[in-house]
């Protein structure tokens, strides 16, 4: 039996074997690893029933190579506290891939969400953004949540009042958090934006002529099969652009079944039947799988796990058929199951890149908070001053010159949405470009994982140079 590691272990594994092929001194990426900063907290709810229950939760800050951090708020049974320092870290490798600004940070509450009311809920989020404040752990150059496993806009709202109540008249307290409603300062495009970087960096890799000639696939997603695990919200999205740009989605698996058409599969379609019925089981004109995770060992081009980490292991790896494997999904592969799939040929797309399209378009919502501008609906000759100050002051606050895109998102009245898709879908092909290049720069590196880690590892250690060490 192989030895048992942790997520952040796994992590960890992964960040050290890529650090060979770096120039960092031992010391500094030891640095690079640790998690700085990580709150455990526990309180009380008082529940619908008059009942009293303790609720366990986290903030983790990885770095502080940049401010603020980022990352989601996870509500899920399995949150622990090595879930969400491995989360974390993930975050500080995945901005710096992808050139977003800020380091890694991540939350998580554990609780099934579906066993509370709505009213129990809020009660818990806003007692967490309490603490979080209490504690300096949220603010717009501080450490900004988004949404993640079980939570989204609604719970971001109420993150957001809370913020603003208990600090009242913070100009730019609409940054203190993102995934919120368009209303309440969200951007258009965020909902999505995950699923869809997932769309571009699969469609990326899929178009590189070398890769796919070398795992014997067709150029394109154009008619590829695709299976997605996990129909929630970046399962849910990237199965719509999956099929939007000509491929078929033949598998979906919830945690209660999984269903297959060899035709294609409309994930709005099931979504509605599940919401109907409480299953994606009996969907019209497809067959049921007998377990849920016999999709994932299904006939296929593509495989999108996009639930929970470690659905993919040691037990079921050897059976995989995929050939491209997109982690939509954080650490849904073990170590084990990379290393036999690894050695069976199959292109891994490392979850730390393919799913930064949450953070990247949050990265645009976090500057139009501060900003204090309605994309595209301003005129140039009212917004000329203003840009000028609010560029100054992006550009202290993250220290770094704002590049086209964000230039454009500010000074120019564009169409919001256009912005936020053109915006992704440069990042993600800039990335994957950089990780194929960086792949393809050494004989010795072993797979994209490696590659991306090596991309990560170089910007934050080159952050942390220049910087220096204080004091
Ligand atoms: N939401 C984001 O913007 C974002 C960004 C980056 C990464 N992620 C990662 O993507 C993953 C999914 O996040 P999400 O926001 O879509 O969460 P979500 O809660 O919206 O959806 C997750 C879905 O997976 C299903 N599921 C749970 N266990 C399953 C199982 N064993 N088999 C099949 N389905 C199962 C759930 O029923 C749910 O529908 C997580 O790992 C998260 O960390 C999310």
């Amino acid at each position: 039996m192989s030895e048992q590691i942790s997520f952040f272990e796994n992590v960890n594994k992964s960040f050290d074997k890529a650090s060979k092929f770096t120039k960092w001194p031992q010391g500094l990426l030891e640095q690079i690893k640790a998690a700085n900063s990580v709150l455990r907290i526990r309180f009380p709810l008082k529940r619908d029933d008059g009942s009293l229950e303790v609720i366990e939760a986290y903030r983790v800050q990885h770095s502080h190579h940049k401010s603020p951090c980022k990352g989601g708020i996870r509500f899920s049974e399995n949150v622990n506290q090595d879930e969400v320092m491995a989360l974390a870290a993930l975050m500080t490798y995945k901005c710096a891939i992808v050139n977003v600004p800020f380091a890694g940070g991540k939350g998580g509450i554990k609780i099934n969400p579906k066993n509370y009311s709505e009213f129990e809920l809020q009660k818990i989020t806003r007692r967490y953004t309490s603490e979080l404040i209490k504690k300096n752990f949220i603010g717009p150059g501080i450490d900004v949540p988004a949404p993640d496993y079980g939570t989204g806009a609604r719970e971001m709202s109420w993150i957001l009042d809370t913020y603003m109540s208990m600090n009242p008249g913070m100009i730019d307290a609409m940054g203190c958090v993102t995934g919120k409603p368009v209303s309440q300062g969200g951007v258009r495009g965020r909902t999505e934006a995950t699923g869809l970087g997932v769309f571009y960096g699969v469609r990326e890799v899929c178009n590189t002529h070398k890769l796919m000639d070398k795992i014997g696939m067709p150029v394109g997603v154009e008619g590829k099969r695709v299976i997605i695990q996990g129909l929630g919200n970046v399962g849910f999205h990237t199965a719509k652009f999956f099929r939007a740009y000509g491929a078929k989605v033949i598998a979906i698996a919830e945690y209660e079944g999984a269903i297959f058409n060899e035709n294609g599969l409309n994930e709005e379609e099931v979504l509605k039947h599940r919401k109907e019925t409480g299953s994606i089981l009996n969907f019209p004109g497809a067959t049921n799988f007998e377990k849920s995770g016999d999709a994932l060992e299904a006939d296929c081009d593509i495989l999108i796990p996009a639930a929970l980490e470690s659905v993919i292991n040691q037990e079921n790896a050897a059976r995989i058929k995929a050939k491209i494997i997109g982690e939509a999904a954080n650490g849904p592969l073990t170590p084990e199951a990379d290393v036999i799939l690894n050695a069976k040929g199959v292109v891994i797309i490392p979850d730390m890149y393919l799913n930064a399209g949450g953070v990247t378009v949050s990265y645009f919502e976090w500057l139009k908070n501060l900003s204090h501008v309605r994309y595209g609906r301003m005129e140039k000759r009212f917004t000329e001053n203003m840009n000028k100050q609010i560029l100054g002051q992006i550009e202290d606050l993250t220290g770094k010159k704002v590049n086209s895109t964000e230039r454009a998102f500010i000074e120019h009245g564009a169409d919001e949405v256009d912005l936020v898709y053109s915006g992704l879908e440069e990042t993600m092909i800039s990335a994957t470009r950089e990780i194929m290049d960086v792949w393809n720069s050494h004989p010795d590196i072993p797979d994209m994982r490696t590659a991306a880690y090596i991309v990560a590892i170089n910007k934050v250690g080159t952050s942390y140079d220049e910087l220096g060490i204080f004091p």
